[in-house]
């Protein structure tokens, strides 16, 4: 049986990696942040920790290598270095083997020199003495990754000083990078995109996002600017003479909307797929659901398509605010069930109380980091792909490596996913499919039909509040009837009669 996007995954850790080598549309690794607390760990690899040799490390390390050595004419005193000198500029990262090679080529050459083979000045021209050639690696760094590695952690509460918007794209082209991580804004028209990043820029000055009574509010890709602390001296060109960006934010149109031009939408759905797919700077997708409402089809869709481009998401509950306390764990169960999230997810906040505002920063910069990490081994790996593993929907691959764990041709047929095949939106985006559905669900097709296309759009809140309190009944029925029967699925298939 494949994975799935939607298989529940396990908890307690602050960024889920799911192997999606089967499941995936193209077989791609894909991630999935996850709100719960995260653990400590010793492991270097692991997000967040620096890779960096500490300066206890350094020391002793070196101190070391300066007693078995002792400093004479014949015996060159070899100090192993850390990865990254402190004061050297960032992209001069050396992977650890270069790092050994290098030395054991300076180890070579001067036992030559002190042996008379060669002499001091024959440089490097011996293949035993010739040190790692890592030139490739740092002529590959653009400015922009450059200034990525450079990127650090910061206090939300106090370091922005201003919000700025960069531009609005709709003309299937990228903004032009900003050197820091980015965060992307997906969901359905009206959930609260715009308000949220409002919410959470609150302390800074300058731009807001624009907040619509009416859904579509947001036609364009809006890309924004965080600020850094204003300095004197400084220059970002992007209006605040004195800050440098400290993260992007990138407000995407709403999908499920049907009342835009048809080009309107089709260049909204080009910029973005592009955007998602192909974006270096992207760290991480936050997909917001209403609190009130059932995940819908153009949810998951939209879920699913994050899942194949392989980009790390958190999924946030809007408008808990509207949430009576007695509604809560309801309304919560029921977007878990309808996207197949892990407990604890998703995460509840509110543009009005604040309430998850704090939760969502400190997993934005976990995601950030985790970027910037992602970045800095690839280097280091001398891999041109700056750690993403990322791809476009409707990118052919010249190899046939995503599909190495598929058996057989038709196999391949039924898992790629062609542009303008049969799985177009009328409304969202027709770049995403509806693909993904975990086996249970697929087994059960014609019930979660059912069951999710009660979710009509409801434009006006009265209407919407009235209606709240039958459609929870309602959905409380079948939830139950659903938990049965994925419990009499599982059964049957342990007991192998399917
Ligand atoms: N009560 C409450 N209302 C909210 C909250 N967040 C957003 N809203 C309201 O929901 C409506 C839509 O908000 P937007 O932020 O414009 O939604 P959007 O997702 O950006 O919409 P599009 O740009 O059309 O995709 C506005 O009337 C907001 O005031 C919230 O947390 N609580
Ligand atoms: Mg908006």
């Amino acid at each position: 049986m494949r994975p799935s996007p939607y298989s529940p995954t396990p908890t307690g850790r602050a960024i889920i990696l799911l192997n999606m080598a089967k499941g995936g549309v193209h077989g791609k690794k894909t991630r999935m942040m996850n709100s719960t607390k995260k653990k400590k760990t010793n492991n270097p690899n692991v997000p967040g920790k620096h890779r960096k040799t500490s300066k206890r490390d350094q020391t002793s390390e070196g101190s070391r290598a300066d007693k078995k050595q002792p400093s004479t004419s014949t015996k060159p005193t070899i100090v192993i270095l850390a990865d990254t000198k402190k004061s050297s500029p960032p992209w001069q990262v050396l992977g650890k083997q270069d790092m050994m090679k290098n030395v054991e080529a300076e180890i070579i050459r001067r036992e030559r020199i002190r042996m008379g083979i060669d002499s001091p000045s024959a440089g490097n021209a011996n293949k035993e003495t010739q040190k790692a050639d890592v030139s490739g690696a740092n002529r590959l760094m653009t400015k922009a990754d450059r200034s990525m590695l450079s990127w650090k952690r910061f206090n939300p509460l106090n370091a922005p000083s201003d919000l700025t918007m960069v531009g609005a794209y709709v003309e299937n082209r990228l903004p032009p990078s900003l050197g820091v991580p980015e965060i992307a804004f997906l969901g359905r028209s009206n959930v609260g995109k715009s308000s949220l990043l409002n919410r959470l820029v609150s302390k800074a000055g300058g731009d807001t996002a624009r907040v619509g009574k009416t859904p579509g509010a947001t036609a364009s890709v809006n890309l924004y600017a965080l600020l850094g602390p204003k300095r004197k001296g400084g220059n970002s060109g992007l209006g605040a003479p004195d800050a440098k960006p400290i993260l992007g934010f990138a407000d995407l149109p709403g999908f499920g909307y049907a009342k835009l031009s048809k080009e309107t939408k089709e260049g909204i759905e080009e910029t973005a797929e592009l955007y998602l797919g192909k974006r270096r700077e992207l760290a991480l997708g936050i997909l917001l659901v209403d609190s009130r409402r059932v995940p819908n089809a153009d949810d998951r869709a939209v879920l699913a398509a994050c899942f194949d481009l392989g980009l790390p998401i958190i999924i946030v509950a809007t408008k808990s605010d509207k949430l009576k306390a007695n509604e809560v764990e309801l309304a919560m169960s029921t977007i878990r069930d309808g996207l197949g999230l892990p407990d604890g997810q998703p995460l509840r906040i509110s543009a009005v109380t604040g309430e998850g505002i704090r939760d969502l920063w400190g997993i934005i910069l976990d995601a950030c980091e985790m970027r910037v990490e992602e970045l800095k081994l690839s280097i280091e790996e001398g891999r041109d792909d700056g750690g993403v593993m990322r791809v476009t929907l409707n990118e052919e691959s010249e190899s046939d490596d995503y599909y190495d764990d598929f058996e057989s041709d038709e196999d391949i047929d039924e898992e790629y996913f062609e542009d303008g095949d049969d799985l177009v939106y009328d409304q969202g985006y027709d770049w995403v499919q509806s693909r993904g559905l975990s086996d249970v669900e697929e087994v059960m097709g014609d019930v979660l039909d059912d069951f999710y296309d009660r979710d009509e759009y409801v434009e006006d809140v009265a209407v919407e509040d009235e209606k709240w309190g039958e459609k929870r009944q309602q959905v409380d029925k079948e939830s139950f009837n659903l938990k049965n029967l994925k419990r009499r699925f599982a059964e049957m298939e342990r007991r192998g009669e399917i």
